[in-house]
């Protein structure tokens, strides 16, 4: 059974039809990307899933249970957790007392600190536990920012283009991450434009274009799609 499918999912902001009758299934254990043309959809699907924006029709179905109109809270209690492009960190405070407001009402005093050392390591911010968060380079803050977000140990992460603004060495960096998330259990469904991120990291990938599923394969299939590569050409001559 898919751990999260939307079934003729609909959205429109006036007369723009934004999220057109789509049918998704994300597996449980998959890495999935989303990638499609500015504009294509790609975040108010992401809103869509996570109850910030709700449909005008169709179901979002998420372990079973009918989500379709659930508050975002809800849908983070059963298992979904979200990074956003923009960091949401405390930039006042440090590394280690950010990964502790995100895990402190959740893990017992007993092993607090021990999980917050790991995630330090894990995070590859163990030397910068003390910075305060606002002066880590920006390719920390994106990975701070993963460790809040797992920090809960989600079933579901979603991530809006995890690796905009990062170094080559970052974005590879950030792929190993989410793998060893993945290869615990995790499964990710990720926005993304790097396409060497997306064929590092990603089992299937979905392409969406004026707000419907245009294909869906695995990275090498889509790459071969004479079909996809046409619409990010239509883009360029807009
Ligand atoms: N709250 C809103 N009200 C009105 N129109 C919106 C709203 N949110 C998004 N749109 C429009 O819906 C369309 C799809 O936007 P969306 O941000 O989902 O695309 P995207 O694929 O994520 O694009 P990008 O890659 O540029 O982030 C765009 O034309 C956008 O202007």
């Amino acid at each position: 059974m898919a751990i999260l499918e939307t079934r003729q999912l609909n959205k429109r902001f006036g007369g723009l039809h934004v999220t057109g009758n789509v049918d998704f299934a994300l597996q449980p254990g998959e890495m999935h990307c989303l990638i499609g043309p500015n504009g294509a959809g790609k975040s108010t699907f992401f809103k869509l899933i996570l109850g910030e924006h709700l449909s005008d029709s169709g179901q979002i179905l998420y372990d079973g249970a009918d989500i379709t109109r659930a508050k975002p809270f809800e849908r983070i209690r059963r298992g979904i957790s979200v990074k956003f492009q923009v960091p949401g960190i405390f930039r006042e405070l440090s590394t280690r007392q950010n990964l502790t407001i995100a895990l402190q009402h959740h893990v017992s005093p007993q092993v607090l600190s021990e999980e917050i050392d790991r995630l330090l390591e894990f995070l590859k911010l163990a030397d910068d536990r003390d910075k305060q968060a606002g002066n880590l380079s920006h390719g920390q803050k994106q990975w701070l920012e993963i460790g809040m977000a797992v920090a809960l140990k989600p079933q579901l992460l979603l991530l809006d283009e995890p690796t905009a603004g990062m170094t080559p060495d970052e974005t590879y960096a950030t792929g190993a991450m989410l793998q060893d998330l993945n290869r615990a259990g995790m499964t990710v469904l990720a926005v993304e434009h790097d396409m060497a991120f997306v064929r590092q990291i990603a089992h299937q990938v979905t392409v969406l274009h004026l707000g419907k599923i245009f294909a869906q394969g695995t990275i090498d299939e889509i790459v071969a799609d004479e079909r996809v590569a046409a619409i990010y050409l239509g883009e360029s001559d807009a």
